[in-house]
């Protein structure tokens, strides 16, 4: 059913498929959004990223902050989870000195916002420590430490975990503010056990009575910036657990909150790939059809509508992207064109330009597949020879502005089975190409 605006779907909508949520991947990396929420929040909050660690355990070069995720650095992504919450102010990321620059970079490269870049230290405490130190001297420079910064709530959040929510940062956070310190558990996976110095097994530990701590932390400044003052260089060296130094040294209990399993950390190489997974499955559940108004297409978008619906991808059908429907350019990462029977890659290079207009692949690869409906009649040689240049051309110069161009080309057949069979073919290509944003299939002309 095609559709004037992208609201009207709803009551049109096969009534056996209940209208989709228009829900889109949020800012936050590989995270469902829910609605934007308008929780106020009364008291400043800041945020400390520590991101001064090497990465050993992936056995990688880069440390793992600084690895790319579908073309992006990790910790770009852990930046925009925060930056995109409204009630907090400021983000202090700790890097290790020779970083630094690199991140200035990241920050300049994904126009990042409140964002503050501090040296890290030899170990996470210590890292974590001059970030907060950096908050308390952010607000002497502007003026007094005044009253309601030293009441403010400083979450601290492991640079490595991309996944965290804004409704789980506002339970940290009031928490925080009510009990001085707050922190994210999990169950515990696998049972903790005590060995002896020989290597036996000592005891287990009732696994139940156990949680695993996570992040985000938070706490009031006062209780933060106190307990790395008072701590000892062993905490510094050896420590893991900020909710210890604030139970340890100012006698704050921390409200423990069990967060969502997403809140998982990136340690080894394989977590890369599992947070890249993780990404491209958000990006990849809707898409929008232009049909540019023509019977045709509009004919083969519903078509496709129902074949990429089995394949779990959400399709919407628009004439246009103008007026109403220009809202695609800002919440669809997937775009699909048909056009029918002319070759030339001038509807494409026109969502191209919108595209660029509103910025819109800054921060996620977005993909565009132009379905290109050969008539009954044939096209010349000549022409036929020129559209896989073409679209090799155009994608190549799209791919540099992070976005994917596809092609599928499928032919009218007056043999309905056999038009049946085509169009499922294009549905399952359009699908592994959204899914898999394979950046080898860029310009390719695909034969459905
Ligand atoms: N001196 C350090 C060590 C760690 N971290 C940060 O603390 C977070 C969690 O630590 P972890 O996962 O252990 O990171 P690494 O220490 O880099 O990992 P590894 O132990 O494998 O070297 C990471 O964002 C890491 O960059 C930090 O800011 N400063
Ligand atoms: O120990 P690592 O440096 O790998 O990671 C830090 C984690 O231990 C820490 O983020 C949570 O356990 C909460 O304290």
């Amino acid at each position: 059913m095609e559709k004037t605006s992208p609201n009207e779907d709803a009551d049109n909508r096969d009534p056996a498929r209940p209208a989709r949520p228009r829900t889109f991947p949020t800012r936050e990396a590989g995270v469902r959004d829910r609605q934007p929420m308008d929780r106020s929040v009364d008291f400043p909050v800041s945020v400390v990223l520590p991101a001064g660690g090497t990465g050993e355990r992936t056995g990688l070069q880069t440390p793992k902050q600084f690895c790319s995720v579908l073309g992006r650095p990790l910790i770009s992504f852990t930046i925009q989870a925060f930056e995109r919450v409204s009630w907090i102010q400021s983000i202090v990321v700790v890097v290790a000195k020779e970083y630094m620059d690199l991140m200035t970079d990241i920050i300049q490269r994904f126009q990042h916002k409140k964002v503050q870049v501090v040296p890290g230290g030899k170990t996470r405490h210590r890292s974590i420590c001059n970030g907060v130190l950096a908050l308390g001297e952010a607000t002497r420079e502007e003026g007094q430490m005044l009253a309601a910064d030293r009441a403010k709530v400083v979450i601290i959040h492991d640079a490595v975990r991309p996944f965290v929510e804004e409704d789980f940062l506002y339970k940290i956070a009031m928490s925080a503010k009510e009990q001085g310190a707050a922190g994210a558990v999990r169950p515990l996976v696998s049972t903790v056990i005590s060995t002896t110095s020989e290597g036996y097994l000592d005891h287990s530990l009732e696994r139940a009575k156990y949680r695993a701590s996570e992040m985000p932390q938070g706490f009031t400044y006062d209780v933060i910036h106190q307990a790395y003052q008072r701590c000892t260089e062993s905490d510094f060296e050896f420590g893991t657990e900020c909710l210890h130094l604030a139970l340890q040294y100012c006698g704050t209990n921390a409200k423990l909150i069990e967060g969502p399993p997403t809140l998982w950390k990136v340690t080894y190489k394989r977590d890369l790939a599992a947070a890249e997974s993780i990404i491209k499955e958000t990006l990849s559940q809707s898409a929008c059809i232009i049909t540019g108004g023509s019977a045709q297409a509009v004919t083969l978008a519903d078509a496709l509508q129902k074949a990429v619906g089995a394949l779990d991808t959400e399709l919407d059908i628009t004439p246009d992207l103008m007026g109403d429907n220009s809202k695609y350019l800002l919440e669809e990462w997937n775009f699909i064109q048909i056009s029918v029977s002319h070759s030339c890659l001038s509807e494409v290079e026109a969502i191209l330009m919108d595209l660029e207009a509103v910025n819109r692949a800054l921060l996620h690869p977005v993909v565009v597949i132009w379905v290109h409906l050969n008539g009954l009649d044939e096209l010349s040689v000549s022409r036929k020879m020129a559209v896989p240049a073409a679209i090799r051309d155009l994608a190549s110069a799209a791919k540099l502005r992070n976005i994917l161009v596809y092609g599928i080309q499928l032919h009218q057949s007056a043999d309905t089975e056999r038009w049946e069979r085509s169009v499922l073919r294009v549905a399952e290509i359009t699908s592994t190409l959204i899914r898999d944003r394979s950046p080898a299939l860029v310009g390719q002309l695909l034969q459905a």
